[in-house]
């Protein structure tokens, strides 16, 4: 201690010191000496520079003598003088010291004005450059005067003459010409058009004021009857006139001031007293001023104006860009197209067989009597489409009756009647190809509409009839079902959805939570789990396989559910892409608890085995998720082998608009799939109806094989990827726990961060815990149950937060080791 008073004593004096130098050189009369002082020196450079031009050989043998009285010198300035020149000059800069001397001259004048001086700082630093490009130049252009550019000019201008050649160094020497005019003027080629209009325009307004001061005067050039007097009379009046009314004009635009309006208002007064030689200067002066005025204004007002209109957001994206949401694996690159089969896809149908098949319609059709008068096929990849324009008279009504008779008249597998085609006034018969061709992955991924695809979650689904890429968006269906007897392709078609996905979306953009009863299935996509996939917290296996983990998971997706809303709300937007699009704006701040919100995709496969062993308890989070999820991006897929009416239930099927059926094996399933007829008529292998509400289209589902995906996962897992699966939030059983655990040791492991939440926010809400901490309802009401029994929230008080009984964090330390120690 004693030690120490010293050392603060001198610290504390010198500080004082300091600020007394400061004050010292903050005074008026410090800064007016200053700044003569420059001024004058700058002089005195000036004086020595230009005498050293005339004197500088004579002086040269003076020059080491400086101390020596008898040697004299022949600069203006004396020894000093000659020595000073011979400095900046000769061994300098050349020509560009006078460059200096200005620079002095004016940081003298900003010091005596008290101007701000951190402009003089760059304007230095622009200056010393245009001195060193000048004395560079010149050493190239006159390298025989040494005096113009200086040795230093001319011993750069050597060294980068060896380097760059003579013609290399006058390209850099022009190119640092333009850019130094560009960078220090801002002289961009935009300014140079726009000077060049403002001319024009001036020009223009110059020659109107002319021809109107022509037109004034013609009459009294014409007016030959009177008498000269009368006529230099008449002449002197106008010019006066026209003068007047000119300068009321000119001055219009520019008034500013009140003083200005005066001014102009006490004008006509002058006018009628006073003769035209003491009107003519005023005039002009107040012209000439208010053009000075215009151009200060014009560059200050500007430079302003940008200041003025960022708010924090601009700012943030200003300096930072916009937020990347990829930034974390930035180098993750997509799936090539190699890794994925090729096929021959083109189709090739046998004329005969078209033929036959035409033959076969009308004759059936003609059995019952119903006439053909046209017939067209578009033939695709595994079914053609015969689409008939019945004769005139001939109800469709009939033909729909007798679809049924018609298709067994035609006696082949696959054969679908569409009576009428929905849109066109034509009756369609699709027959299966004899020969299919499949639709590859390839193809479909690698199809223009699927890569330009603006859709949030493009799914590349297969082809349609006419051979087109069919393309379908997850984000709007909201929720697909997926119902297909057993081996009809359904698990390619869910191999193709995720394929999709993975070929177009970035990790950070999209999570998939794969629930597969089954175990076999989706265990491919273990492999892309750090990338893709999400699940709970202190789980081993991101895919789902067992029924009490389907229910935790679907509880603590309701639980997310919830608390995105809660931020849609705090964001005080509608859905997940406007969200993101203002988070990514930097519009919403992450210390609030707002993040970037990819989209999640929930894949069950086999629902009808989830259901018959968990019921009510699946039925109902889903039925949840599928009702409210659609705004905030959790979609589900659900694929079941059994479409009876217990497993797709009436609250599940209205939720599901969007459904692909593969082959069933009756017409009731179809039905309970589609609402109509259809899907029992399918081939198989991967032959699909899909429907989002409306019309019906048939596809034929791309096809990936396991060792695609196999190869995709590889390609995806052997990046670089997230530390961990994308965590969901925790979800506790109702099951477990009390409603007031008051003994400390029971108490929920997130009991503290819970209690420095509250403190913090000092808002006693169980929705602020659920957000925070992404738990579920129950939890949160229970661990703000345990913090009442601590004394650290108040009691309920209805729809109000409860109050919070510890001021700070300091507090709360305290009162916890209290407990502790009690
Ligand atoms: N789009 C398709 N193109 C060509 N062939 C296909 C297509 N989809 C499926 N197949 C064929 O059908 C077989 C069975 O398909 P998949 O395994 O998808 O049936 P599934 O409906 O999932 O059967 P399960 O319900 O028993 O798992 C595949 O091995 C393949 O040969």
């Amino acid at each position: 201690m004693a030690k120490r008073k010293p050392s603060t004593k001198k610290v504390m004096r010198s500080t004082e010191e300091k600020s007394s130098v400061f004050a010292f050189l903050k005074t008026k009369q410090t800064q007016t000496i200053l700044g003569f002082f420059l001024l004058f020196f700058a002089l005195f450079l000036c004086i020595a520079f230009i005498s050293f031009f005339f004197s500088w050989q004579e002086d040269q043998s003076t020059l080491a003598k400086l101390g020596d009285k008898t040697v004299k010198s022949s600069n203006l300035l004396g020894k000093i003088g000659a020595n000073l020149s011979h400095f900046f000059i000769y061994k300098g800069f050349g020509i560009g010291a006078f460059i200096i001397a200005f620079q002095i001259f004016k940081t003298g004048s900003y010091v005596l004005f008290q101007r701000k001086l951190s402009k003089i700082v760059i304007s230095w630093n622009w200056a010393l450059t245009a001195m060193l490009w000048l004395s560079i130049t010149l050493g190239f252009v006159g390298d025989k005067f040494a005096l113009l550019s200086g040795t230093i000019g001319f011993e750069i201008n050597e060294y980068l003459q060896t380097f760059l050649g003579k013609t290399g160094l006058i390209i850099i020497l022009a190119f640092t010409f333009v850019a130094y005019l560009v960078l220090r003027y801002k002289l961009t080629f935009d300014l140079f058009l726009e000077r060049l209009k403002q001319k024009r325009a001036k020009r223009e307004a110059r020659k109107i004021e002319n021809a109107t001061n022509e037109a004034t005067n013609a009459p009294i050039a014409n007016s030959s009857s009177k008498t000269p007097l009368e006529n230099e009379s008449i002449s002197s009046d106008k010019k006066e006139k026209s003068e007047f009314e000119l300068s009321i004009e000119n001055l219009k635009p520019t008034i500013s001031k009140h003083s200005d309006v005066d001014a102009k208002k006490e004008a006509p007064s002058l006018q009628v007293t006073k003769n035209e030689e003491n009107l003519e200067p005023t005039l002009k002066t107040t012209i000439t001023n208010t053009e000075e005025k215009e151009v200060e204004i014009d560059v200050e007002t500007v430079e302003e104006e940008e200041h003025e209109t960022e708010n924090l957001s601009d700012k943030l994206v200003k300096d930072f860009g916009e937020f990347d949401p990829t930034l974390e694996l930035s180098n993750f690159k997509f799936p090539t197209f190699n890794l994925l089969k090729q096929y021959n896809e083109t189709i090739s149908i046998d004329p005969e067989e078209l033929e036959a098949n035409k033959d076969r319609i009308v004759e059936t059709l003609k059995n019952y009597k119903i006439g053909i008068a046209e017939i067209k096929a578009t033939v695709g990849p595994t079914i053609t489409l015969y689409e008939i324009v019945p004769e005139a008279g001939i109800r469709i009504s009939k033909i729909k009756n007798l679809e049924d008779d018609i298709a067994l008249s035609l006696s082949a597998l696959g054969i679908r009647i569409i009576a009428p085609i929905p849109g066109k006034g034509t009756i369609g018969i699709e027959v299966p190809n004899k020969k299919s061709t499949i639709v590859s992955m390839h193809s479909v991924i690698s199809s223009k509409k699927f890569q330009d695809s603006p859709m949030e979650l493009p799914i590349a689904l297969g082809k349609t009839i006419s051979n087109e890429t069919f393309v379908v968006d997850l984000a709007k269906m909201p929720h697909l079902l997926m119902a297909g007897a057993t081996g009809q392709g359904k698990s390619v078609g869910l191999n193709a959805v995720l394929t999709s996905l993975l070929y177009k979306k970035h990790p950070a953009e999209v999570k998939f939570i794969l629930v597969d009863p089954k175990k076999v299935e989706l265990t491919l996509f273990n492999k892309i789990e750090r990338h893709y996939l999400a699940k709970l917290p202190d789980v081993e296996e991101a895919i789902i396989t067992d029924t009490t983990k389907v229910v935790h998971t679907l509880n603590s997706l309701c639980i997310e559910m919830d608390n995105r809303y809660d931020l849609l709300k705090a964001a005080m937007v509608r859905n997940i892409k406007e969200y993101n699009a203002k988070f990514k704006k930097r519009k919403l701040n992450p210390n609030e608890g707002h993040q970037f919100l990819p989209y999640i995709v929930l894949v069950i496969d086999e629902f009808a085995d989830l259901i018959m062993t968990a019921g009510k308890e699946v039925e109902t989070p889903i039925a949840r998720l599928a009702q409210l999820a659609r705004a905030i991006g959790i979609h589900l897929i659900v694929a079941t082998q059994r479409p009876s009416v217990n497993v797709i239930t009436g609250i599940i099927k209205a939720n599901f608009p969007a459904r692909i059926a593969f082959r069933v094996t009756s017409k009731i399933d179809s039905r309970t799939i589609l609402d109509a007829g259809g899907a029992d008529q399918l081939i198989g292998r991967g032959d699909l109806l899909y429907t989002a509400g409306n019309d019906i289209n048939r596809i034929q589902c791309a096809f990936v094989d396991t060792p695609e995906v196999e190869k995709i996962t590889d390609f995806i897992g052997s990046q670089k990827a997230y530390p961990e699966a994308f965590q969901l939030p925790e979800y506790v059983g109702e099951e477990s726990g009390t409603s007031l655990d008051v003994d400390i040791s029971e108490r929920d492991k997130l009991f503290k961060d819970a209690a420095e939440i509250i403190v913090t926010a000092q808002q006693g809400s169980a929705s602020l815990l659920q957000r925070k901490l992404k738990l579920g309802y129950n939890r949160a009401g229970r661990l703000i149950d345990q913090l009442e029994a601590a004394g650290i929230v108040g009691g309920f008080e209805g729809s109000k937060a409860r109050q919070v009984l510890v001021t700070d964090l300091v507090a709360l330390d305290e009162l916890l080791e209290n407990e502790k120690n009690t």
